[in-house]
């Protein structure tokens, strides 16, 4: 079924649909082509000028715009998917638009730059058709930048469509030898996060050959992931709206019907939006087996509280009380929202720096140290992320991260059990801290990860490598997890277990 709207079909992904194939263009000189703005563009526009212009996430920008210009859940879709998109693509679409311009790109006014990554994923990575692609960015550049831009962006975009992006691609990589920098284009990504990326398949067990795939992954919209908090929510209203059964999360279903706070019980806060890795690893330490008191539960960094609700829920259903820690104020508010669902007794969410805890005697039984990190995992759900990030970040988050590491030894009580995660397989920030933490706390001892996720899992994610001992060789039964897009099609998240010898 597809749908006419202002002389264009949209289908039910809000995908315009090229009837006739061809490849032809509106013959009207621009000055006499329409002026006013297609809204679904214009919200892309709006999201793509708060990201470059005031640093803004997308993801957090768009659902306002869309309400703001109130896009049906057609228009939705295609204002979503040409926004995530033109992001994701940034690196490779600046790539092709720096052949078809006659000047350094960052001498084009930033506006100007944005309207045509715009133009460009539509003429390249989505299903419309070249006229409307061209002839509706260059009206959205004259209403929104100026009849002068428009000028320039239809001439630069007819370049543009000219080759189809496998030909754009095989173009700009073809003279390129070094295999970092070539998957660096080909798959729209900083050469330092494909060199990190690649890194962590290597430190996690797996082969240097899956990066196209994780790259390509990457590039992949993902699928919105919810689940029911145990004891209080129930994933049926969700089924029976055509959400399809998770198979790797207990409790999870995979939504692809638009807005999923639409839906009543995602409303009531009892069915949550949560990747499908982040659900596992929160259950995984849950269900740790532990001998004795098992009532004090710290979710050490906690916001915006995902893992908390989890964990929170879990702790309700055994008696058990979570604290909900969490440094920015702000966070800690989203924190007490996300845990608004599960019966007061189970928690309370502190605002503090972490760093703090265990120099009192409140030691906890269970422990979650889900650490800020470069969220290298994560660049599917966060599309702008790549190009933010900058390997001098690293350093500043391993030091955060092992002091963090200290605090949260600090307050486990000997035999209980504690996560360390990270929403990032660089291995700097997984692996590094891992061994340098054994080696600091010469009582801390790693368990089985993989062991855990897989107990929770419902299917083995076979996501295990082993944690090597002092002299290089593997520690027996000492092993880390490390889940990935384009395998497990959730985050690339890491998780090692420990526990505390008395
Ligand atoms: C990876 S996020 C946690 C995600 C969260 N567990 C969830 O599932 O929603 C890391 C969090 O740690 C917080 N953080 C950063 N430094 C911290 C510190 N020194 N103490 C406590 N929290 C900190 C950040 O503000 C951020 O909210």
């Amino acid at each position: 079924m597809s749908q006419e709207h202002g002389g264009r079909r949209r289908n039910e992904k809000g995908r315009e649909r090229n009837r006739s194939g061809n490849r032809s263009f509106s013959s009207a000189a621009p000055a006499a082509r329409k002026r006013k703005a297609d809204p679904a563009r214009l919200v892309a526009f709006e999201v793509l000028r708060a990201v470059s212009a005031d640093d803004a996430y997308a993801n957090l920008v768009l659902p306002t715009r869309l309400r703001r210009h109130q896009l049906d859940a057609r228009d939705a879709g295609f204002a979503t998917e040409l926004t995530y998109g033109a992001l994701r693509g940034q690196g490779l679409y600046d790539a092709v638009l720096s052949r078809c311009v006659d000047r350094p790109l960052k001498r084009l006014d930033a506006p100007v730059l944005d309207a045509l990554r715009l133009g460009a994923h539509q003429l390249l990575a989505m299903r419309v058709p070249n006229h409307a692609a061209l002839d509706e960015t260059v009206a959205l550049t004259r209403a929104e930048i100026g009849a002068g831009a428009s000028g320039l962006v239809n001439a630069v975009l007819r370049k543009v469509s000219a080759r189809s992006l496998e030909e754009w691609t095989r173009e700009l990589t073809e003279s390129v030898t070094d295999e970092t920098a070539r998957a660096a284009i080909a798959h729209s990504h900083p050469e330092w996060i494909v060199r990190a990326l690649r890194q962590g398949l290597a430190a996690h067990g797996r082969g240097v050959d899956e990066i196209e795939a994780l790259l390509a992954a990457d590039n992949a919209p993902p699928v919105v992931n919810l689940v029911a908090l145990p004891g209080l929510g129930d994933v049926e209203e969700v089924l029976a709206r055509g959400g399809a059964a998770g198979t790797l999360a207990p409790d999870s279903v995979l939504y692809d019907g638009g807005d999923p706070s639409r839906i009543e019980a995602v409303a009531a806060g009892t069915v949550r939006v949560q990747d499908a890795g982040s659900q596992l690893v929160a259950r995984a330490l849950a269900a740790v087996p532990l001998v004795g008191e098992d009532s004090r539960w710290l979710d050490l960094c906690a916001g915006p509280g995902g893992k908390a609700a989890l964990l929170g829920a879990l702790a309700a259903q055994r008696g058990a009380r979570l604290e909900a820690n969490e440094v920015a104020p702000h966070r800690s508010a989203l924190v007490e929202n996300a845990l608004a669902a599960v019966p007061g007794q189970a928690w309370d969410v502190v605002t503090g720096d972490g760093r703090r805890y265990g120099r009192e005697d409140a030691k906890f039984d269970r422990i979650m140290l889900d650490a800020p990190c470069s969220g290298l995992g994560a660049l599917r759900r966060r599309p702008e992320s790549r190009w933010r990030k900058a390997p001098g970040d690293i350093p500043e988050l391993t030091e955060l991260q092992t002091d963090l590491f200290d605090a949260a030894v600090a307050a486990l009580r000997p035999g209980g059990v504690l996560a360390y995660v990270t929403c990032s397989p660089h291995p700097a920030e997984t692996t590094a801290v891992v061994l340098d933490a054994l080696s600091r706390h010469p009582k801390l001892k790693a368990l089985d990860a993989e062991a855990a996720l897989d107990a929770v899992a419902l299917e083995p994610t076979g996501s295990g490598a082993s944690v090597p001992g002092r002299r290089g060789e593997p520690v027996p039964g000492a092993r880390t997890a490390q889940l990935w897009p384009h395998v497990h099609a959730t985050d690339a998240m890491f998780m090692a277990i420990f526990t505390l010898e008395p």
